[in-house]
């Protein structure tokens, strides 16, 4: 049986709303050990990363050297004790399953997983997170964390984040949305592969889904899936810091996420995987922590027959 680790990672450096930090356990909370076991997997919950409290920091002062990225040392500290954690996990023959947290920890799991493998990138979300430093309008990392991992110009100060086995082609983004000016212009300037909301829209979710599994398995070793839950409409999933309207229903995510099992099924692709940006001060009654933890099910196979 396949065992599945879960890594908490309680931070909320990279994004502007606090409170995502408090995610992990949200998520735990809403029962995702039992939804895991319930979809034919093994659970094992490693507790959380050690995550240095914010209000110990001042962003500005502390930092001469950060640049428009906002808490970057504190991130490169959080993403360098993840990707080592994830490594292990897969070096050991576990799942790791990473709850965030805002989203610059993927910086750490991809680089985990990629560490001694070429993996292939599906990301779920309505936003590129392709800035760098240079371009991005807010200065919050959770919108850059590809854009480091890619290496891409203007992130030399994240030069740490860079993860050579992480190329441009075997990345695909799933119902985009909302970008800025200059992030736009370097996805159109990238090799990475974008569906947008449109595109599902136009053919349907389960057929987007397929495309991008076919993106990011083409020579790779495997695919990290990262799943930020402003993919969702704001409607089934409020408890976001950056919601954005126009986004996926309840059950074309689950649509999604069971077309990655059933792939998965046939062949074992996923390597890794994070759940990220749930922020329970914003949300109602816990429940888009409860649909984080029923989509991670989804995705490890379970079913309604
Ligand atoms: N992971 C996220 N929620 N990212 C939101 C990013 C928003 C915006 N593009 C920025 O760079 O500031
Ligand atoms: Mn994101
Ligand atoms: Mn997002």
């Amino acid at each position: 049986m396949t065992i599945v680790r879960i890594i908490g990672v309680p931070m909320d450096f990279g994004a502007n709303r606090r409170g995502v930090d408090m995610g992990p356990s949200a998520i735990r909370y809403a029962g995702l050990s039992d939804e895991l076991e319930r979809a034919g997997v093994e659970p094992v919950d490693a507790g959380d990363l050690f995550v240095p409290r914010a209000e110990e920091r001042d962003p500005d002062a502390s930092q001469p050297d950060r640049g428009n990225a906002k808490f970057l040392r504190e991130i490169e500290s959080v993403c360098t004790r993840l990707a080592d954690e994830v490594a292990a996990a897969l070096t050991e023959g576990a799942f790791p399953l990473v709850l965030g947290g805002d989203h610059s920890l993927a910086i750490g799991s991809m680089n985990g997983s990629a560490r001694d493998a070429t993996i292939g990138v599906i990301w779920f979300d309505a936003h590129a997170d392709l800035n760098t430093p240079q371009t991005s309008p807010s200065g919050n990392v959770h919108g850059m964390s590809l854009g480091a991992v890619l290496g891409r110009e203007g992130a030399e100060s994240m030069a740490w984040a860079h993860a050579p086995t992480v190329s441009e082609e075997s990345i695909a983004y799933v119902g985009l949305r909302s970008l800025d000016d200059r992030e736009r212009e370097l996805l159109r300037d990238s090799d990475v592969t974008a569906f947008t909301m449109a595109d599902i829209d136009d053919r349907g979710v389960t057929s987007v889904v397929e495309e991008a599994l076919a993106v990011a398995t083409d020579g790779t070793d495997g695919v990290h899936l990262s799943l930020d839950l402003d993919w969702l409409d704001p409607r089934a999933a409020p408890g976001v810091g950056t919601p954005v309207r126009g986004g996926v229903t309840y059950r074309e995510a689950h649509a999604a996420l069971e077309t990655i099992a059933s792939r998965n099924d046939r062949e074992d692709v996923v390597r890794s995987m994070d759940v990220v940006e749930v922020n329970p001060i914003l949300d109602e009654r816990n429940e888009t922590a409860s649909l984080a933890a029923e989509l991670t099910a989804s995705a490890f196979g379970t079913r309604i027959l």
